[in-house]
């Protein structure tokens, strides 16, 4: 499809999918799940986990009355406009203003400079009637520094632009992807006023008589809706993860290359160990980043629980959590995304392996809702935060409650001596917090050595994303642990899911055996046994590896994939496919007339001669 087409063909999914929220008898929670999975990406999903969060966290209740009715009816149309040309990462740099004017009781957005456009926000081009705008709140001269309003757009009945804003598409995006179906928009402002009561005003305000009026909370509160849709982009990550997994696992099974005995039947590329190598830990970390994002929700369901009683407490846990989860769980699915498609050969470029889409559609998440290192950036800080504060009394909590046995933790020697210690929950567990710990200590140590602060904490910028990461993968290795000495019911299920735990705790030893040596957290020797556990983990998964696949129980519709169907059939189907392609609507192709028949008749006539 052309993009008009594909932008179009979207709109109608779209509608369709809110006619069938609106007619079958469903749930809140599947509504919400149909919204998300029959419109991937597309307006609707924005509208609902972007522009309706926002309203709801940072409007008053006044404004909630009046604007989400129209929201949950769809009358309007939402998006979370915040992103600017000039400013993404940095929020506190975004030029946007309004300007509050007493004499009328307005705010005046404004557009100061070209990098001062909105840029980026999806729906905003095309579709959004209205949107929650980020801008530099002023009043009597003074910047009180980026707020939300809530602002209409375009005319109700015409859908044209409303005087004084320019709106447009940013154009087309990354791959073929069907993220081009989106309309990710630019928008600007000239001298447009909005009535004052569009200044979501639940955490600060401004009075009939232009007073600003400071929120008594903090004012990161106003980031709410970035850390509900991180908390939200962790089961997503498990999501995408393990529909490529199954497409790679069940292809791997599937395909047979080398390894005949005597013109008998060739080797299945899922039993060579490279192959199990690469699949097996990414198989492992869909299960892992689906246990995590389970827990994350469990922690961010929390963290609001305790804010709507003015308990602010946990809300730092909560911000490094979402932002350190969101950005390793992304990064490590982009990059196990792309290792499918190596898995799957050649036949894994082809567009119907489902793959490339995939990919395309997937790899932002590693920078929308936040760049992946500024993220870990923020958890950087929290750690630092906490190591400050070791030997103060106030005993770390939570995810980093870890740090409360930094004496143990600092100098304690592994006591792996055989490959199956490596088995050992608490053994693995102490491993991986003694390397976070040491690694966050150490930057700490490095940035006790500067004067200033902030210039050390720049100069240790990539050992503190490096830490920060450490940490995020004790997390994930702690969840998937609770998690099998929890809920999971089933002897057999169990088993292999401590397979999985292993190989997936045991898989980042070995990729990150730089931090574990250099921090004496283990010997080389304990790290070669930790090898040797490995493999012999992957031939207890190798039975089991294509039925824990269809556990994921996607339907081929789902997947999209001719190689990861799940009768198998992928030859057959891959010449049905390739005989769609509009090539081969004619055996002479067009153009032949015109430049290969010249060419070739040059060259005859020059070998007659
Ligand atoms: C279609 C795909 C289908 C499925 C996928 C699923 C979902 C798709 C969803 C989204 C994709 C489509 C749309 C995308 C939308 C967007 O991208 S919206 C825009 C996202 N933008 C960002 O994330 C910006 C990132 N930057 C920031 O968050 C901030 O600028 C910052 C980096 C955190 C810095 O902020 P600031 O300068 O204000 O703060 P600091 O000075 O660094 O810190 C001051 C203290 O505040 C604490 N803090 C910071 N942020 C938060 C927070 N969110 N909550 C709580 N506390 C916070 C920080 O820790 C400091 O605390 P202190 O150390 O104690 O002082
Ligand atoms: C598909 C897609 C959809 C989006 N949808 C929306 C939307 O609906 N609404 C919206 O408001 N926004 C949206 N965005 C914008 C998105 O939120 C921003 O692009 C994102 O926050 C990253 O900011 P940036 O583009 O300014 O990156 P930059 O911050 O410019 O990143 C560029 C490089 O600089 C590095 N960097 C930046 N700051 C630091 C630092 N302090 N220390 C070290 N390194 C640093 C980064 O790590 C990165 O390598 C979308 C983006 C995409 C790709």
């Amino acid at each position: 499809m052309t993009r008009k087409e594909l932008f179009k063909n979207t709109l109608r999914k779209s509608v369709h999918a809110w006619k069938l929220i609106n007619e079958l008898p469903l749930s809140d929670d599947e509504s919400l799940m149909l919204r998300h999975f029959m419109d991937q990406p597309g307006f609707l999903d924005l509208h609902w986990r972007m522009f309706v969060p926002a309203i709801k966290g940072q409007g008053t209740e006044e404004q909630k009355q009046k604007w989400l009715p129209l929201a949950n009816k769809m009358q309007i149309i939402g998006c979370y406009a915040q992103t600017e040309l000039g400013h993404g990462s940095n929020v506190q740099g975004l030029e946007t203003t309004a300007t509050f004017d007493p004499q009328t009781d307005q705010f005046i957005l404004h557009s100061p400079t070209q990098t001062s456009s909105k840029w980026w926000p999806g729906g905003l081009g095309k579709v959004s009637t209205h949107a929650v705008i980020y801008a530099r709140l002023i009043t009597d001269g003074k910047d009180h520094g980026v707020h939300g309003f809530i602002v209409q757009l375009r005319n109700m009945d015409d859908h044209s632009p409303l005087p004084g804003i320019t709106i447009g598409d940013i154009g087309v995006k990354f791959g073929n992807g069907a993220y081009n179906s989106m309309d990710n928009g630019f928008l600007m402002f000239d001298k447009f006023c909005i009535p004052r009561d569009q200044m979501l005003m639940r955490l600060s305000k401004v009075t009939r008589e232009g007073k600003y009026v400071p929120s008594d909370v903090p004012r990161q509160l106003m980031y709410g809706t970035m850390v509900s849709v991180r908390q939200t982009i962790v089961s997503n990550a498990s999501i995408a993860m393990a529909r490529a997994v199954c497409i790679a696992t069940r292809y791997s099974a599937v395909r047979r290359q080398f390894g005949s005995q005597n013109g008998g039947i060739e080797t299945q590329v899922i039993d060579y160990k490279t192959q199990q190598n690469r699949l097996f830990p990414l198989l492992a970390s869909a299960y892992a980043f689906r246990f995590v994002g389970e827990w994350l929700k469990w922690l961010y369901t929390d963290v609001t629980q305790r804010l709507e009683a003015s308990d602010f407490a946990t809300l730092p846990e909560a911000h490094a959590c979402t932002a350190g989860l969101k950005s390793m769980t992304t990064s490590a699915t982009s990059d196990g995304i792309e290792e499918c498609r190596k898995l799957c050969g050649g036949h894994g470029y082809l567009w119907c392996s489902g793959l490339p889409e995939l990919f395309a559609v997937y790899v932002p998440a590693c920078t929308y809702e936040g760049d992946n290192v500024v993220l870990q950036l923020q958890v950087a800080r929290f750690l630092m935060k906490t190591v400050s504060q070791l030997g103060s009394g106030k005993a770390p909590a939570g995810t980093t409650a870890y740090m409360g046995r930094a004496k143990h933790l600092l100098q304690c020697r592994s006591s792996i001596r055989k490959a199956e210690d490596w088995l050992n929950p608490a053994m693995v567990l102490e491993t991986f917090e003694a390397r976070a710990l040491r690694m966050a200590v150490s930057c700490a140590n490095n940035l006790s050595k500067f004067e200033n602060q902030e210039q050390g904490f720049s100069e240790l910028l990539a050992d503190l994303v490096e830490a920060a990461i450490a940490h995020c993968q004790l997390i994930v290795v702690s969840k998937f642990i609770v998690k099998l000495e929890g809920e999971i019911k089933g002897k057999g299920v169990k088993n292999q899911l401590k397979n999985l735990c292993y190989i997936y705790a045991l898989h980042l030893i070995h990729k990150h055996l730089g931090d574990f040596l250099s921090t004496n957290s283990i010997t080389s020797e304990q790290a070669s046994l930790a090898n040797h556990q490995l493999r012999s983990l992957y031939t207890q998964v190798r039975p089991n590896a294509v039925a824990l696949v269809d556990a994921f129980d996607y339907t081929d519709h789902y997947l999209g994939s001719v190689l990861g169907r799940y009768d198998g059939n992928v030859y057959p189907k891959l010449f049905e496919e390739a005989l769609k392609d509009p090539l081969n609507d004619t055996v002479v192709p067009d153009g032949y007339h015109e430049y290969i028949r010249p060419l070739i008749k040059q060259h005859l006539r020059s070998a007659r001669l």
